[in-house]
């Protein structure tokens, strides 16, 4: 039997979250924030492995063996009408017959149904995002933190105050201004997600997109479209695509998904190739002497 994707730890290791420093008016904005903060921590495990159906079967047969050498496994005859011990032999039948049943007569959904609920695996992506612990921002780095993974908030020496981002959980990394902070957030990331928010978020999401296009990176840029919250800005898009405006192939940068478990899923799949040729991202234009490599 072929189990594909035996495994679903993601390919990335640590995630750029570009979302509001206000929690919007909706309650589905916040959830969907935490959603996606555990989202990147842990995920329902979907497939059994094939050494992993084996394991789970030996350890069930030495149990059985155990109990077998214990005399504690009693059988009903039903010829007899009475229990008798339960013989080496039976347990090698029982136990080959159980495989063959599960590995044949069992419907492939059905073991996965049973799997999803039963297991879980970790994602283990950290996560980078603006810092903080206002608005959307401060609900998913929570959710990460939570979750035990690694928090990276990239703020500027400016926005540094606590009244202005709340208390930061996890690492926080001071840089110089606004404009430094988006490299290092690139930087330090294999992909974007952006959740809802105002022109902080777009013009963080825009950037990265610009980015993709001019092929300074070519890592998945994701939209969390919660409750078609970004519905008009994807018929932006389109509409700029029939104008001429963006070209068909730099559309595909963008990935949207109305859950973060779809999303994150999508992401996994390489999606855009490189629109333009490779480039290292010097900064020189922003008063930087060092130049930054986007692409880890
Ligand atoms: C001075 C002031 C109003 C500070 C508010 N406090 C903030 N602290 C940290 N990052 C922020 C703040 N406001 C906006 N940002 C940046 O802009 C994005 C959110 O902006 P917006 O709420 O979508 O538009 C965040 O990803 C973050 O990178």
């Amino acid at each position: 039997m072929e189990m594909e994707n035996e495994t679903q730890q993601s390919k990335f290791r640590r995630i750029c979250v570009f979302c509001g420093s206000s929690q919007g008016k909706k309650s589905s904005y916040q959830d969907a924030a935490i959603e996606l903060g555990r989202e990147l921590v842990v995920c329902k495990k979907l497939w059994f492995s094939r050494s992993e159906i084996s394991i789970i079967f030996q350890l069930f047969l030495m149990h059985i063996q155990e109990e077998e050498k214990k005399g504690t496994i009693l059988l009903w005859n039903p010829i007899t009408s009475s229990y008798s011990k339960f013989g080496t032999f039976s347990v090698q039948i029982i136990s080959f017959l159980s495989l063959t049943f599960f590995l044949l007569v069992l419907k492939k959904s059905l073991i996965l149904r049973l799997v999803s609920i039963l297991l879980q695996v970790s994602r283990n992506i950290d996560l980078v995002y603006g810092g903080g612990s206002i608005g959307l921002m401060g609900l998913v780095s929570q959710a990460v933190h939570d979750g035990g993974r690694h928090v990276i908030g990239v703020i500027p020496k400016t926005l540094m105050p606590r009244e202005l981002t709340g208390e930061t959980v996890g690492e926080v990394k001071a840089v110089a201004d606004m404009h430094q902070r988006k490299a290092e957030m690139a930087k330090h990331s294999d992909a974007f997600i952006a959740l809802p928010g105002g022109y902080g978020t777009l013009e963080e999401l825009l950037e990265v997109i610009t980015w993709a296009q001019l092929g300074i990176h070519d890592k998945p840029v994701g939209l969390l479209n919660v409750d078609g919250y970004y519905n008009s800005l994807l018929s932006f898009i389109d509409k700029a695509v029939e104008e001429g405006f963006i070209s068909p192939s730099a559309r595909q940068i963008i990935v949207s998904a109305p859950t973060a478990k779809e999303l994150v899923k999508k992401l996994e799949v390489p999606c855009h190739e490189s629109v333009a040729s490779k480039l290292s991202w010097e900064t020189e234009q922003f008063g930087y002497s060092k130049t930054y490599d986007l692409s880890r």
